[in-house]
């Protein structure tokens, strides 16, 4: 069983602790946030929520060991427990969607002591829609490509995963059209237009839930890894190449060996 920190416990946050909870592969065992009253616990159990400076982490992580810390706060944070972490080799699940190259940087250096994945979208479905896309793409490079994402009303940012998907396709940002509506959990679209047909790939969150399962996901991929900078793309690449081999060692024709 793997013992897991979570930093923020904000809209996304509240709801993966919830899954982390739930989930029997892990111990969810305690939650830092930015301002915390004393006492303050997970409600109906005794996990506590605290708030903790720069120079507390490497003793709070001293006193109450995790395997994996999981990040749905904000960029900043990844400096407060960066070296804490190091010093620890605790593995680190970071879903934080808008890191600047100098905080991408700073976590690959943390990649030369311990695990590190950082990816601005943890759900294995629009992770598998990103690969499906750069396939297409591949196929067919001529096509007209465009991106929508839609989010609830206060998202500041263009969502990282838009960002993320223009990059892949190697296309420009300005594909990118943004939609900020009401409590919309977070929607891509990638279409591609053909002459005489069009293709829409869709991945919808529904609850704020599936990135806990994919926080899951990412930490039971994570452990077995040498340690290292990984995005989710890698985690889930190991698995297509484990399900294409063992593609390969079913026989060729199974109808002649009934
Ligand atoms: N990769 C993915 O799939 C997803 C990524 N995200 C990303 O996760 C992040 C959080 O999103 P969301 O929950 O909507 O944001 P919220 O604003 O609702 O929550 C942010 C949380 O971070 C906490 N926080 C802020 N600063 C610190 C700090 N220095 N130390 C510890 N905790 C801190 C806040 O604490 P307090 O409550 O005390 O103010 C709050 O709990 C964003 O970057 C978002 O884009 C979100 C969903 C999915
Ligand atoms: O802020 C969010 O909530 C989300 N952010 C993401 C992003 O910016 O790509 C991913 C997800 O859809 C939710």
């Amino acid at each position: 069983m793997f013992k897991v920190g979570l930093v923020g416990y904000g809209k996304a946050g509240q709801a993966v602790a919830q899954e982390l909870q739930s989930d029997p592969r892990l111990a969810l065992c305690w939650v830092v946030r930015h301002s915390a009253q004393p006492g303050a616990t997970v409600p109906e159990t005794s996990i506590p929520i605290v708030s903790l400076e720069a120079q507390d982490w490497s003793a709070w992580m001293d006193a109450h060991p995790v395997d994996a810390l999981v990040d749905f706060s904000q960029a900043h944070s990844l400096h407060a427990y960066g070296e804490a972490l190091r010093q620890h080799r605790v593995m680190l699940v970071s879903a934080i969607s808008a890191y600047s190259p100098q905080d991408l940087d700073y976590a690959r250096t943390l990649g030369k002591d311990t695990q590190v994945m950082c990816s601005p979208n943890i759900t294995v479905g629009i992770n598998f829609l990103i690969m499906a896309a750069r396939l297409l793409r591949k196929i067919a490079p001529h096509a007209d490509v465009e991106i929508l994402e839609q989010h609830f009303r206060d998202k500041p940012e263009v969502s990282g995963t838009a960002r993320k998907i223009a990059q892949t396709l190697q296309v420009q940002d300005e594909r990118i059209t943004s939609l900020r509506l009401g409590g919309i959990v977070g929607q891509h679209e990638v279409i591609f237009g053909f002459p005489y047909q069009t293709v829409r790939l869709v991945h919808n969150s529904i609850e704020r839930r599936a990135f806990g399962t994919g926080a899951a996901f990412a930490i039971t991929q994570l452990a077995p890894c040498a340690p290292g900078f990984y995005t989710f793309d890698d985690l889930m690449m190991r698995l297509v190449r484990q399900e294409l081999l063992a593609d390969d060692q079913l026989p060729a024709d199974p109808v002649a060996t009934v």
